[in-house]
C-alpha cells in the first residue's frame, strides 16, 4: 500500500530549503492543500520552488525573502501559518500573513511573543494571538527566549527552524510541551540541513550560521498510513506500507504499537511496517496515553466500538484546537453512530457497540473524514457530508480506500 508523502516532513523541508546555502531537491513531497500552499506561500515571499511531478527543486535563499512586501495566504495549515512567519521575520520586508477561518481560530500567540521578544515587530491585526498579521521584518540578534509549547509543538518547531537565521543563534527555554516526536522530527531534519542542536534539559541551543542545501527523500506520511493499519486490524486483513520502518521519523508509527496492544500483529522492519488483523478483526479495549500521537486520536475512535471492551484515549486536549474540536467532533459521530461515548477536558471513552449507518459531520476536517470511512468497511451505509476535505493531506483518499477494499474482496 504506497502512501504520499509526510506533511509535517514536506513542510520542515521546504522551509529548510528555502533558507538554505544551495539548491535542494525534495523527493517524493507530499502533494496536498497543506503542502501546496506552503509551496504556494513560499513562492510568493519570492522564492524559486519548481514542481516536478516526483521531486520539487528549492533553490536557497539564506538572506530571506525576495521580496520586500507580499501578502501569504495559508490556507487551512498550521505549518504554514505557524513556520512561515518565522521564516519571514528573519528577512527584511513588510510580510502580512492571513489563513482560513478555521485557522485564524487556531492559537499563535505564544509563538507570537516569543518571536517580539526577540525584538520583531508583529501586529496581529484582529485578535491579538491569532492570524492576520504583519511582520515588519528587519534580521533577527538572536539570544535568549521562553516559549510554552503546552498548546502546539509547532511554535517549538518555528522558533527551532528560525534559529540558525539569526546573528547568534537562539537559546529556547521551553515552559512545556505537547507533541513531542514532531520536535525530534524537526531536530533530525535541521541536522540533514547542517545544524547540529545541543539540548541542556528545557533548553534548545542552536547555533547561527545558517543551511546547507541537500538531496532530500521524504518518507510516507505516518499519520496517513494509521487510516489503511487501522482498516487490517478491523477486518482482519493485511496491510503492508513500504517505506515507513523502523528508520522513520515519525511518531505516529507509534500507531501501529496501539493496534498491537489491541491484538492485532505488528512486524516492523528497517523500512517497513505490516498490520494483519486478529481473525474477524477481534479488538481489545484499552487506555492510551495519545499526547505524543494525537493526529491518530481520530483513527483509534472510528474503529474503538468494536473492540471488547472500553477504549479511553487520554491527555489529547490540544486535538480540541486542530481543524476542529476533535474530541466533540468524534463524540458526536460515534453517538450518531448509536455509540456510547464520554469525554472531558483532555479525553474520551468510546464503550463497545454495533454502529448504526449515519451520516459523519466532517466539520471540513480531514481526520474525521478519513476516520469514520474506515469504520464504513464495518458498517454499511455511512456517509461523509463533506469528502473533499481529505485534500488538506492526502486527495486521492477515497480512491485508495476503495482499491484496497477491491484488492480484498478479490483475494
Ligand atoms: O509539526 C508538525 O508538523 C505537526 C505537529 C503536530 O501539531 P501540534 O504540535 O500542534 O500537536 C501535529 O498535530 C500536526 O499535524 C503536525
Ligand atoms: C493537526 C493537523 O494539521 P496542522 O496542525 O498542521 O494544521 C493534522 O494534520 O491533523
Amino acid at each position: 500500500m504506497e502512501i504520499p508523502g509526510s506533511k509535517s516532513v514536506t513542510a520542515r523541508a521546504l522551509f529548510l530549503a528555502a533558507a538554505a546555502r544551495g539548491t535542494t531537491v525534495l523527493r517524493g513531497p507530499l502533494v496536498s492543500d497543506d503542502s501546496e500552499g506552503f509551496a504556494e506561500g513560499l513562492i510568493t515571499l519570492g522564492y524559486q520552488v519548481e514542481r516536478g511531478p516526483d521531486a520539487w527543486t528549492i533553490t536557497g535563499r539564506p538572506e530571506g525573502p525576495a521580496v520586500n512586501e507580499a501578502d501569504v495566504y495559508c490556507r487551512d495549515g498550521a505549518t504554514t501559518a505557524r513556520f512561515l512567519p518565522a521564516l519571514a521575520a528573519a528577512g527584511h520586508g513588510l510580510f502580512r500573513f492571513d489563513a482560513s477561518a478555521q485557522m485564524r481560530r487556531r492559537p499563535l500567540g505564544p509563538l507570537t511573543r516569543a518571536l517580539r521578544d526577540l525584538g520583531v515587530d508583529l501586529t496581529h491585526q484582529e485578535e491579538e494571538g491569532h492570524h492576520p498579521l504583519t511582520v515588519r521584518a528587519a534580521g533577527i540578534k538572536g539570544g535568549q527566549v521562553t516559549l510554552d509549547a503546552g498548546l502546539s509543538s509547532q511554535f517549538l518547531t518555528a522558533l527551532l527552524l528560525l534559529a540558525p537565521l539569526t546573528e547568534e543563534g537562539l537559546r529556547i527555554t521551553v515552559t512545556d510541551l505537547v507533541s513531542v516526536p514532531y520536535v525530534e522530527i524537526t531536530l533530525v531534519m535541521m541536522r540533514r540541513f547542517g545544524v547540529e542542536t545541543v539540548r541542556e534539559g528545557d533548553t534548545f541551543v542552536v547555533p547561527p550560521g545558517g543551511y546547507r542545501a541537500t538531496d532530500y527523500p521524504v518518507e510516507p506520511d505516518a499519520s496517513t498510513a494509521s487510516y489503511f493499519l487501522a482498516a487490517a486490524a478491523l477486518t482482519g486483513r493485511r496491510v503492508t506500507v513500504p517505506g515507513l520502518g523502523a528508520g522513520s521519523l515519525q511518531g505516529d508509527l507509534r500507531f501501529a504499537e496501539v493496534l498491537r496492544s489491541m491484538g492485532a500483529e505488528v512486524t516492523l522492519t528497517r523500512d517497513s511496517v505490516t498490520v494483519t488483523g486478529a481473525d474477524g478483526g477481534r479488538l481489545r479495549g484499552l487506555t492510551v496515553n495519545m499526547r505524543d500521537i494525537s493526529d491518530t486520536v481520530p483513527t483509534l475512535a472510528a474503529i474503538a466500538p468494536f473492540a471488547d471492551g472500553p477504549v479511553r484515549i487520554e491527555d489529547v486536549y490540544n486535538t480540541r484546537i486542530k481543524e476542529c474540536d476533535r474530541l466533540d467532533a468524534c463524540a458526536e459521530n460515534l453517538r450518531a453512530l448509536g455509540v456510547p461515548v464520554a469525554t472531558g477536558r483532555d479525553w474520551i471513552e468510546i464503550r463497545p457497540a454495533r454502529p448504526a449507518a449515519a451520516r459523519i459531520a466532517c466539520r471540513g476536517d480531514h481526520r474525521i473524514a478519513m476516520s469514520f470511512s474506515v469504520t464504513g468497511l464495518r458498517t454499511p451505509g455511512i456517509t461523509l457530508d463533506d469528502p473533499g476535505c481529505v485534500k488538506k493531506t492526502f486527495p486521492g483518499f477515497h480512491e485508495a480506500l476503495a482499491a484496497l477494499r477491491t484488492a480484498w474482496e478479490t483475494e
